[in-house]
């Protein structure tokens, strides 16, 4: 029984550090971040950039670097960025070489405004926990002045500034494709992407799921068949259901998908589409309908409402779908894990485990492998895997 949820989109928070109300500011449609009025002692508010700085810095001009493969006519008319003390850019002046050269050479070895910009965009944490791009303006000793969305300028430790990955990497469907894996990053992206119905993104061989708390056009029919036919292949719930199947017939080793998450972010529902994905893949004799049923019924006997989740499942679950030789669904057996939800504790009469088989398995079809599911939250699964 999915209810509506009272609550609106969850905002991206450090699993240590980040409030509720934490934003990026740099997110292209988030909103802008207020800067706090309290600045810590390693940080000092110096001005506003548009005023320019006390020592004569100023924003280098990084949109016109927008793209580390920048146009050539760009490099050759700017020449190499100089925006910070160019210390380590001294490659920059070396001498003038043939312009045909010069071509060459900036078309496949030039990349200094991408190292420039790499260097100068970096994630400043505020001391109310948000992070903020900023860009680096100068830098003297261990401190930096940077420079953030809000034309304000803060001289830092430089110690306390993460690297930013350049934009031509935001979005990425993968999270290893980033150049800097650091948590401002992985929150960006998730971010990035999830601002535009990308709900799903992967982290190596890990999906990411961020429940989007509406109706998004990702599933049915359409998208069942492309993933099927592998026309699709960004990351989705479908592809890993998909990849299980397909290493369990031909590995012919049983494979579990664990959906772990904290309440309310939408462990049950994805449990429940990668179910109708098997369904409609080893789907067939009508068992599939069957075991996609137990779902209202489960939930009836054992979800409640929570502050966090409207339709809270009071137990973790542990589902094993049964496929026969010829990679048709032949039953399921579903266990919930009863001793580490309290509700479940109190009702007593809850059965525990619900078997759902159909006819067919007891003559025509033999048994050939399983894919189980293991639902539970973040608590229960560090549980389970301390007592094993
Ligand atoms: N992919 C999705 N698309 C749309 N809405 C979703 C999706 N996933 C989750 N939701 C919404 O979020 C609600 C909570 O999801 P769900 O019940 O699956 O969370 P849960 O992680 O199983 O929580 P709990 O641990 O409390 O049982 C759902 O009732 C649904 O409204």
């Amino acid at each position: 029984m999915s209810g509506n949820k009272a609550k609106g989109p969850p905002s991206f928070q450090s699993i240590k550090s980040l409030p509720g109300d934490f934003r990026f500011a740099g997110s292209p449609v988030s909103d802008r971040m207020v800067l706090s009025d309290t600045i810590s002692e390693d940080v000092e508010l110096l001005s506003d950039a548009s005023q320019g700085t006390a020592n004569g810095g100023g924003n280098v001009g990084l949109d016109s670097y927008e793209s580390p493969y920048c146009s050539l006519d760009m490099l050759d008319k700017d020449g190499p960025s100089l925006g910070d003390e160019g210390d380590d850019l001294k490659a920059a002046d070396t001498p003038k070489q043939s312009s045909k050269q010069l071509h060459i050479d900036s078309k496949w070895s030039d990349t200094t405004p991408f190292a420039s910009k790499k260097k100068l965009q970096s994630w400043f944490q505020l001391p109310d926990g948000n992070w903020e791009l900023g860009t680096t303006l100068r830098t003297f000793g261990n401190e930096s002045l940077i420079s953030l969305a809000d034309e304000k300028v803060l001289r830092v430790n430089s110690e306390t500034l993460v690297p930013a990955n350049p934009d031509i990497l935001d979005g990425v469907d993968d999270l290893m494709q980033l150049s800097y894996l650091n948590e401002p990053s992985v929150l960006y992206n998730l971010q990035y992407r999830y601002n535009r119905d990308m709900i799903y993104t992967k982290a190596g061989p890990v999906l990411v799921a961020i429940n989007p708390f509406k109706k998004v056009s990702l599933y049915g029919n359409d998208f069942v068949e492309a993933y099927k036919r592998k026309s699709l292949d960004s990351p989705h719930v479908y592809a890993i259901t998909d990849t299980a199947m397909r290493e369990m017939i031909r590995d012919e080793v049983n494979q579990s998908i664990i959906i772990s998450g904290e309440s309310g972010a939408g462990k049950t529902e994805t449990a429940k589409i990668a179910m109708q994905y098997l369904a409609a893949l080893g789907g067939g004799s009508g068992i599939e309908k069957e075991i996609l049923k137990t779902n209202p019924i489960l939930e009836a006997f054992g979800n409640a409402k929570t502050l966090r989740n409207d339709n809270s499942s009071r137990f973790g679950k542990l589902i094993e779908i049964h496929f026969s030789e010829t990679g048709k669904i032949s039953g399921a057996k579903i266990q919930t894990l009863v001793q580490l939800r309290s509700f479940a504790l109190r009702h007593k009469r809850f059965r525990q485990g619900v078997l759902v088989n159909s006819p067919e398995l007891f003559n025509v079809q033999r048994e050939k492998g399983h894919i189980i599911f293991f639902i539970s939250s973040v608590l229960e699964l560090q549980q389970s895997l301390e007592k094993n």
